[in-house]
């Protein structure tokens, strides 16, 4: 699993932001218009000789393989490939999970870039939206929680569209957390989860990255 540290403040972490989410929001724009437009032939080719033409641009340096996690030195995370958050990442919608009082909630609007069934959102996106969801509610404490099992139940289509997300934390027995989500429109549930998330036994990622934060606070005192 790829962790990495990097030395910066929340500062410099907001600047990053500001720069690459308007990149990644016309990325988005640039799926939703590409699924939907209806433009002649020859305007689709012009179109991705364009486009050809950016990734060419962005592929002058890559890293070697996903984005990984980043954190800070105050453990502000950076996962920005993440498929259902990343602010890098044109797949994700992006999911924004806020938790209050131990629920955590997201809102956002699924477009047509995550239809399965004609006009409604696809199975395997309301699962993995369900999967991040439940992920966040188990985590505490900069220690994270693995999908162990997800059950995912899917009570009635789910139109594309604005939806919510709410999860809850339902008992815990030992490294396990029990969590319950549901996925909602504006008259209901659509799709509910339970899941069983598991704090690794072994975890070197977070031993390394804690034992370098202490040894660059020792640098700097
Ligand atoms: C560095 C700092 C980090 C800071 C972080 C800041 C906060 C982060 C904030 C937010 C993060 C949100 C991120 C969400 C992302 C979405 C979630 C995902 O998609 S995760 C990917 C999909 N999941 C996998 O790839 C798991 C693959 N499987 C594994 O890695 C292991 O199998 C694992 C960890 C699940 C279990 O391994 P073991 O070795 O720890 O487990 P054993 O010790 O054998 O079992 C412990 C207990 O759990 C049960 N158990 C084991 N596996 C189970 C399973 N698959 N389902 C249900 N129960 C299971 C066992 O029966 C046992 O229960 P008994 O104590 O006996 O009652």
């Amino acid at each position: 699993m790829d962790f990495r540290l990097e030395d910066i403040d929340d500062a410099e972490v907001e600047r990053r932001l500001s720069i690459v989410e308007p990149l990644t929001d016309a990325v988005r724009e640039l799926v939703d218009a590409v699924i939907r437009t209806e433009v002649d032939d020859a305007e689709l080719v012009a179109a991705r000789e364009q486009i050809e033409a950016i990734v060419a641009r962005l592929r002058a340096q890559q890293k070697d393989k996903g984005y990984g996690v980043s954190f800070t030195r105050d453990f502000t995370g950076m996962p920005w490939g993440n498929a259902a958050t990343g602010a890098r990442n044109a797949v994700a919608p992006p999911l924004r999970i806020k938790k209050v009082d131990g629920v955590t909630r997201a809102d956002v609007v699924l477009g047509a870039a995550y239809e399965g069934p004609g006009g409604h959102v696809h199975g395997g996106i309301a699962a993995l939206l369900l999967d991040q969801l439940v992920g966040e509610t188990a985590a505490a404490d900069h220690m994270p929680s693995f999908t162990g099992t997800l059950t995912v139940r899917y009570l009635r289509p789910t139109p594309l569209g604005p939806v919510t997300l709410e999860g809850r934390v339902t008992g815990t027995d030992g490294r396990k957390t029990f969590v319950h989500g549901e996925l909602s429109d504006a008259d209901g549930v659509t799709v509910e989860a339970e899941a069983i998330m598991i704090q690794p036994k072994h975890f070197p990622a977070r031993d390394a990255i804690i034992s370098t934060i202490a040894k660059l606070e020792n640098e700097r005192s």
